[in-house]
């Protein structure tokens, strides 16, 4: 896995903090797919797979122009087996990161592998989006928040963006065919002070994949009683 990610990396122009960095990755990929035995983390078991679609496909985060992640405090909202936050940091360890997930277990495992990595200034919290959103100095707070397959957009905006303060960015990694579910997002996404400033295709190195990145600035800052209750937010989007 580690010679795969290390080419991607390469291929894709993204910088390695350290020679080690790839083995890193390689080193949570083995713990991903061994935990994984025990617990459902991934529906992705082929090693060069998880290389792709998790490690470099969360990498591509890095290469967005103007978009620069050095000493950010980023929030990855529904982090899951923790993507795309978690490699964003072995690759950019500046970052001031925080993996949200409302799955205990997982949040558990995650703590026990940035251990294993030895990664500092991580925060694993174990709480719903829209509940944590609310307490003092989450709200406004970051400045970017980033998530991965938790969410139609409508819904997502309202459970990331209330994170992101003003100037801020909220990056949604979508799938390329996602007109349809930006134009259903075009009020929340209005209405919780952002707007959406471009839309980035990147393909996935040797894996014949072309994602897409939702790039939403947070331009005023979230007006109160947002977000919502889950039932409510579910129920009605916005
Ligand atoms: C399909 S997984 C995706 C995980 C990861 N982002 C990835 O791309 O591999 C969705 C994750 O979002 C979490 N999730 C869903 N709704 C959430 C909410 N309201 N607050 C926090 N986490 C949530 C789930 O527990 C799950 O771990």
């Amino acid at each position: 896995m580690e010679e795969r990610i290390a080419a991607g990396l390469a291929a894709m122009g993204v910088p390695l903090p350290s020679p080690a960095a790839p083995a890193m990755l390689a080193r949570y990929g083995q713990l991903l797919l061994e935990k994984n035995q025990v617990m459902n983390l991934t529906a992705i078991t082929d090693p060069d797979k998880v290389a792709d679609l998790h490690f470099l496909d969360s990498a591509a985060l890095l290469t967005l122009e103007g978009v620069d992640f050095k000493g950010k405090r980023v929030i990855d909202v529904g982090t899951g087996a923790g993507f795309p936050g978690l490699p964003l940091k072995i690759l950019e360890p500046s970052i001031s990161l925080t993996l949200l997930d409302s799955l205990g277990k997982r949040v558990n495992w995650l703590s026990e592998v940035c251990a294993d990595l030895g990664l500092t200034d991580v925060s694993c919290v174990h709480a719903r989006a829209e509940e944590q959103a609310l307490e003092k100095g989450w709200r406004d707070s970051f400045d970017f928040a980033v998530s991965r397959a938790v969410a139609d957009l409508r819904v997502l905006t309202e459970l990331c963006l209330p994170y992101v303060k003003p100037g801020g960015l909220f990056l949604s990694m979508k799938a390329v065919d996602c007109a349809e579910e930006l134009s259903g997002a075009a009020h929340a996404v209005s209405l919780l002070g952002g707007k959406v400033e471009a839309l980035r295709d990147y393909e996935i190195p040797g894996a014949g994949v072309t994602h897409r990145v939702v790039l939403i600035r947070k331009t005023a800052p979230t007006p109160k009683g947002y977000p919502r209750r889950w039932a409510k937010l579910q129920k009605a989007p916005l």
